[in-house]
């Protein structure tokens, strides 16, 4: 006779979307992806699918390899071995059809700051290929959905740091593309912002758009994401639906589980021996 398997308390989790029906083509496909600077091996063998209307998000401790596999993923760095296509398009192979289907927001991206908001969304919507017109109109649109309305006339190099990423997510979102790549889009933006960025991207990802995001909150994955990839030192140790992730716990207690737990706070013995 075998033991009963310890049943796992079930935590109450925060309302989320419901998955997209598994049969949806995939959009995203990365592919045995390993990177090493000099000793370190910052991505070991990353393999991940995105489906149509998913929006994933990509979770892992400080250093785990999120930022080094995105900017793989969007063709900004180039890969030891590993492939990655969009929607079929092999980013390296065919680098010109596999990027006009992404939308970027890299980590600490640099921007033609000395424009301003309104002048900066309108030339990334002409360089994709916008009419004026159109990128006017979405510039609009845009500023309007996010609450930038009333920067978009001073230069973004004035911008504070959630200014900085709610415009970089205006840019990358301006040419409507398949797949959108945002790399902790939500760092350092106001609660107000998050939310209505948030809706932005559900009704994105509701009409069809795909979103990989990285975040380390772990509550605004669990409620925005309806599939989830655990990283840690440049592994990919879990990816599927939320719910196969979290596995009956909070995202948050899972990913401790799997990120190593807590530490203890031994040698620290100094620190409650205070000066004065
Ligand atoms: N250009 C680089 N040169 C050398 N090492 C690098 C470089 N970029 C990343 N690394 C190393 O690769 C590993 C993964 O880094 P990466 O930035 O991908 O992690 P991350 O999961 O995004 O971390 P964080 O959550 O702290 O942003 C780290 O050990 C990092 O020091």
């Amino acid at each position: 006779m075998t033991a009963a398997k310890p049943r796992r308390k079930k935590s109450a989790t925060p309302k989320r979307p419901t998955p997209p029906p598994p049969a949806q083509p995939v959009v995203l496909e990365v592919s045995g992806l390993t990177k090493r600077f000099g000793g370190v091996v910052a991505v070991d063998g990353v393999s991940f699918t995105v489906r149509r209307g998913t929006i994933f998000g990509f979770v892992g401790p400080n250093g785990a390899g999120k930022t080094t596999t995105l900017s793989i993923a969007t063709g900004l760095m180039r890969p030891d071995a590993g492939t990655v296509t969009v929607r079929g398009a092999d980013v390296w192979a065919d680098p010109i059809a596999a990027k006009r289907m992404i939308g970027v927001l890299p980590d600490r991206m640099r921007l033609f700051d000395l424009l301003t908001g309104a002048q900066l969304l309108y030339y990334c919507g002409v360089l994709h290929g916008l009419d004026r017109e159109t990128a006017r109109s979405r510039t609009t649109d845009l500023a309007r959905s996010l609450g930038l309305d009333d920067a978009l006339d001073r230069p973004v190099r004035d911008y504070s740091i959630g200014m900085i990423k709610k415009i970089s997510l205006a840019a990358a979102l301006i040419h409507s593309p398949a797949l959108l790549v945002l790399d902790e889009p939500f760092e350092a933006v106001d609660p107000v912002s998050t939310q209505l960025a948030s809706d932005v991207l559900r009704r994105y990802a509701d009409a069809g758009g795909t979103v990989v995001l990285s975040s380390h909150n772990m509550d605004f994955v669990e409620r925005m994401c309806d599939h989830v990839g655990v990283i840690v030192g440049g592994r990919m140790l879990t990816a599927g639906s939320m719910d196969e992730v979290r596995d009956g716990l909070r995202l948050e207690e899972r990913f401790v589980e799997l990120a190593g737990g807590r530490q203890a706070v031994e040698g620290l013995e100094w620190l409650t021996t205070f000066s004065d």
